[in-house]
């Protein structure tokens, strides 16, 4: 259902792929060689005539960007290079000496607003918050650029987490050429919104050859329906109510909306459009139907005992379960070792925190560690999503409109959830991933200001492009 999307490299991965690259006969001069000619490549082709200044650190980083310069100017592009302090690795030190042109002092770098930019002062070795000035004047050289384009990450990035270590007051970087494999930087706030767009640059690193466990979110592969397919086989959801009527009727909608065949809504209320919502008074009963092929309880439940009973009976069937919203107040994480079924939870920020504290590491690191400790899968929301599987697995969707800041589109995230869920063969995984896809995809088809209501409507959309 979910063909692996680009892999996610952090800085200690990446030195153990290069490790394997140079164990196969590979040398660190050629690898950043290679580098250095993907980034001329990029940036010949965007500079378009433009001279360019590219600004060198002491690392691998700067390495890149000697090489770099000199394959430019080798194409006839006037090119500029400014260092922050001499090589202080091999591989760089040779590529500066091949690099024919002067080096002025990177006090003195100034880009006019002809120029193009090319960051290459600190990749993956940034190690601590970067010195004011250095801050300053990559701050000062990007917005000032025709084009910033960033050399692995924008130089002020904590490539394994995303964190700024420079200043906040950055504006974004135009392009970030990702060397060999994505970093967490590229995916995660606040780093993904200074990287500009992304591209990976091929350094020779086999697919084979680097974890695949963490990846970025590749569009799913939802089958249609056969002639042969009832409802029944498209997936039963059903939604436990509370008193927050439309948080849970958002939840209904939206798994009708990506492709649930039964929706069966557990509330009290009269019934009301849309007539294909099956409405039910809650009797713990009605989960016992053995049709059923997820439950989503959360939206609108409430945090009473009333709701605390509610959710103990979800707890307690081998449905397969989406927890959501006000159920997420109320669960034990520890709970779910005892369930056989799979159980999806969906927490943002707040409500991550009040269920597994405030962890250390990335957000990728910290929904693997919450997957574990819950043996749940983890959908771990905000503007930057992350899926965790208790196996180790990760997927990090790709940015998102942030016009899904608008209440109600959490319910609409379970509904999709719970529907993907709900089919048959759909591992929970496999499952979150494609529904905070589908739930995604529909809103950046959207794009504008919109209601909950309105994104559920537009799932359907989301949901062909995942046909094929
Ligand atoms: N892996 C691969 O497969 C390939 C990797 N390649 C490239 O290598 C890059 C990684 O290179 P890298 O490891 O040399 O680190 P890099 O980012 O250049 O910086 C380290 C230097 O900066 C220094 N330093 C750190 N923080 C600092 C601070 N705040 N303020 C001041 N100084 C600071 C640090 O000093 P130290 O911490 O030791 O004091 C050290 O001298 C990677 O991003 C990619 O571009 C490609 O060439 C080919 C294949
Ligand atoms: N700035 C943003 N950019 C992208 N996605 C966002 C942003 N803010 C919120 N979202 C997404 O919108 C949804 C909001 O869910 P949630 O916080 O549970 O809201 P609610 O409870 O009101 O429905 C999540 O899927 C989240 O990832
Ligand atoms: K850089």
């Amino acid at each position: 259902m979910i063909v692996p999307g680009d892999p996610i490299l952090t800085a200690a991965q990446m030195r153990a792929a290069e490790g394997r690259l140079i164990a196969a006969g590979s040398s660190v001069g050629e690898l950043m060689e290679r580098a250095g000619a993907g980034i001329a490549e990029w940036v010949h082709r965007l500079a378009a005539g433009s001279d360019v200044l590219i600004l060198c650190g002491p690392g691998n980083n700067g390495g890149d960007g000697y090489v770099a310069a000199r394959l430019l100017a080798g194409r006839g592009m006037a090119v500029r290079v400014a260092a922050l302090a001499e090589p202080r690795t091999d591989a760089a030190a040779q590529a500066r000496a091949r690099w024919n042109g002067p080096v002025e002092p990177f006090s003195d770098a100034i880009a006019a607003g002809s120029a193009v930019f090319v960051d290459a002062v600190f990749g993956t070795g940034l190690s601590r918050p970067l010195d004011p000035t250095v801050a300053r004047k990559i701050e000062a050289l990007a917005p000032s650029a025709r084009l910033a384009i960033a050399v692995d990450v924008p130089s002020f990035l904590n490539s394994d987490t995303g964190e700024n270590l420079g200043s906040d007051a950055v504006t974004p970087f135009d392009v970030t050429l990702a060397l060999g494999a994505l970093k967490p930087a590229h995916v995660l706030h606040p780093g993904a919104s200074r990287c500009g767009a992304v591209r990976v640059v091929d350094i020779g690193l086999d697919r084979a050859d680097i974890p695949a466990s963490v990846a970025r979110t590749s569009t799913p592969s939802i089958a249609k329906p056969q002639p042969s397919t009832h409802k029944y086989s498209r997936g039963m959801v059903a939604v436990v109510g509370g008193p927050m009527h439309g948080a849970s009727e958002l939840a209904a909608l939206s798994a009708y909306r990506a492709g649930a065949g039964y929706v069966l809504l557990l509330t009290g209320g009269l019934p009301h459009p849309p007539h294909a919502i099956v409405r039910q008074r809650w009797s713990a009963d009605a989960l016992a139907d053995e049709r059923i092929g997820a439950v989503v309880v959360g939206p609108g439940l409430g945090r009473d005992d009333r709701a605390r009973e509610k959710l103990d009976v979800a707890l307690a069937t081998a449905h397969p379960l989406v927890i959501d919203g006000d159920a997420l107040h109320l669960l034990d994480p520890g709970r779910l070792h005892a369930r056989q079924a799979p159980t999806v939870l969906t927490p943002h920020a707040g409500e991550f925190a009040a269920l597994f504290g405030e962890e250390e590491g990335s957000k990728i690191v910290r929904a693997q560690a919450a997957a574990r400790r819950s043996n749940a899968v983890l959908v771990f929301k905000g503007a930057d999503t992350v899926i965790a599987s208790p196996d180790g697995r990760a997927n990090v969707l790709p940015a998102a409109t942030p016009w899904l800041s608008v209440a109600g589109t959490g319910d609409v995230l379970a509904g999709a959830i719970g529907a993907m869920l709900a089919q048959a063969n759909h591992a929970p995984f496999e499952a979150a991933s494609a529904g905070t896809w589908l739930h995604a995809t529909a809103a950046n088809m959207l794009n504008r200001c919109f209601l909950a209501d309105e994104l559920a409507d537009a799932l359907p959309y989301a949901l062909e492009r995942a046909h094929g």
